[in-house]
């Protein structure tokens, strides 16, 4: 049966793969910059549009760091200003599940539900390193191998808040003044990280359940992910790593006693459009060298080595030392699990190309997923959908905020005309968009 193709829109911001710093590119705070991007994303019909978070400025050898834009404004608040002008589109919200209350988390994304019609997500993410920890009381982080625990707790005690009213609860009897029954909303849960005890104060949403996104790799995150989300957001967006990715996940399903429709993988891609494959493919390359600049080359190297490598000519050839495993020279980022055998592979490529590492970086790392004409683009989307590397993909534009216009107005219609992806809205919640059931 032919798949239909999910898509959402990531509103670019707190990483080098934004190009501020490009002639076209516009703020990353002003309410109009979210208002295009979810307009383009509405008109393209798409899922949801998608806000990530970051809770502390990442440092590189204790200076902010190089490739951070300054001032990412809070998700929830932003999504619920856009519920009041969009229509249709999906809300989805970054939180993270270790520095918030579930009664907070419950009740924040229940109101974005109520306040659009039925159009929120909740991504949980559970970033819960020390140097984040810092920017909350009480040294409000865990071990990292509490992290899933926790978000594992919050979830469920999210969910008996969403379900916590019965059907006859609300009883709204004006003559007699009784407004709700006796019991309504009471809850009481107890676990290893909470205790709580009390009666949510929300009547049942538009979704009841509002949509849950993953967005974490690790083998604890998968089977997380398996167990409870809707959506997974990942990093495999090549072709070979997304068939693996989809495979890994899904086969969990089963134990869950869940069927593999009931959750969307969805990858991070990056798309480069032109009339021809040629004019994508040097327009690619030239974003690609407004993306890593020769000071942001040894940066990202600096992630993969774990040491300081600011000696290190970008324009000369790769560092020769072996990487430092655990080290904590960037904070705030994620690192890598393998970095001896990237290195290998970086060195691999430099040799037989004749790449200094800005080249190497430029080539190696964070290439663009789908470069090529609208016809090309069109084509190899809907490959990686129908062969299962993904149900879909959120799109991560490098400029704020028209850097979808093109996908949408060139690629969505030849999508439509060639029926993997809807012309118009059948459903108004985003439940309804992704095809889940309750
Ligand atoms: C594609 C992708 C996007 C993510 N975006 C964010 C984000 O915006 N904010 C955040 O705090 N964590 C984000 N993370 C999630 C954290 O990396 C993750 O929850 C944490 O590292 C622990 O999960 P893990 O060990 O299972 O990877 C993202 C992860 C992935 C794979």
């Amino acid at each position: 049966m032919t798949k239909q193709i999910h898509l959402a829109a990531h509103f670019p911001g707190v990483n080098n793969t934004t190009v501020w710093a490009d002639p076209e590119s516009r703020s990353q705070i002003d309410f109009a910059s979210f208002e295009h991007l979810a307009a383009t994303a509405e008109r393209g019909t798409f899922d949801f549009f998608f806000l990530a978070e970051g809770l502390r400025l990442r440092e590189v050898k204790g200076r902010i760091h190089d490739l951070d834009v300054v001032g990412r404004p809070e998700s929830l608040t932003v999504l619920s200003a856009l519920a009041a002008v969009t229509t249709h589109l999906g809300l989805a919200a970054t939180v993270n599940s270790t520095f918030n209350e579930p009664y907070e988390l419950a009740k924040r994304i229940a109101t974005l539900d109520h306040l659009s019609g039925g159009r929120a997500a909740w991504n949980v993410v559970t970033s819960w390193d020390a140097f984040t920890g810092e920017n909350f009381r009480r040294g409000g982080y865990l071990d990292k191998a509490d992290r899933y625990v926790r978000a594992q707790e919050s979830l469920r005690i999210v969910r008996k808040l969403w379900d916590s009213w019965a059907d006859d609860d609300l009883v709204l009897d004006q003559e007699a003044g009784v407004f709700a029954r006796e019991g309504t909303g009471a809850f009481a849960d107890e676990g290893a990280h909470f205790g709580i005890r009390g009666r949510f104060g929300l009547p049942p949403s538009p979704q009841g359940r509002p949509v849950v996104i993953q967005a974490g790799d690790s083998d604890q995150g998968r089977d997380f992910a398996a167990s409870g989300a809707d959506v997974i957001f990942s990093r495999h967006g090549s072709f070979a790593a997304g068939q693996t990715f989809y495979k890994d996940v899904k086969d969990r399903l089963a134990k869950y006693g869940r069927t593999e429709e009931s959750l969307k993988i969805m990858p991070a891609v990056t798309v480069v459009v032109a009339d021809t494959d040629a004019e994508a493919v040097e327009k690619a390359r030239h974003i690609r060298e407004q993306q890593v600049s020769g000071p942001t080359a040894i940066v990202l190297a600096e992630l993969i080595w774990g040491r300081d490598l600011s000696a290190y000519d970008p324009d000369g050839p790769l560092p020769t030392e072996d990487p430092v495993i655990g080290s904590n020279v960037t904070q705030g980022r994620a690192g890598f699990n393998d970095p001896a055998s990237i290195i290998k592979e970086w060195r691999e490529a430099a040799d037989a190309n004749g790449w200094s590492l800005r080249q190497t970086v430029i080539n190696q790392q964070n290439r663009q997923t789908f470069i090529g004409s609208p016809e090309t683009v069109a084509t190899e989307m809907n490959r990686h959908v129908q062969e299962n590397a993904a149900d879909g993909f959120v799109l991560v534009p490098h400029l704020t905020p028209g850097g979808l216009d093109d996908f949408v107005d060139r690629v969505i219609p030849l999508l439509r005309e060639r029926a993997v992806f809807r012309s118009e809205y059948a459903g108004t919640t985003l439940r309804s968009h992704l095809g889940l059931l309750q």
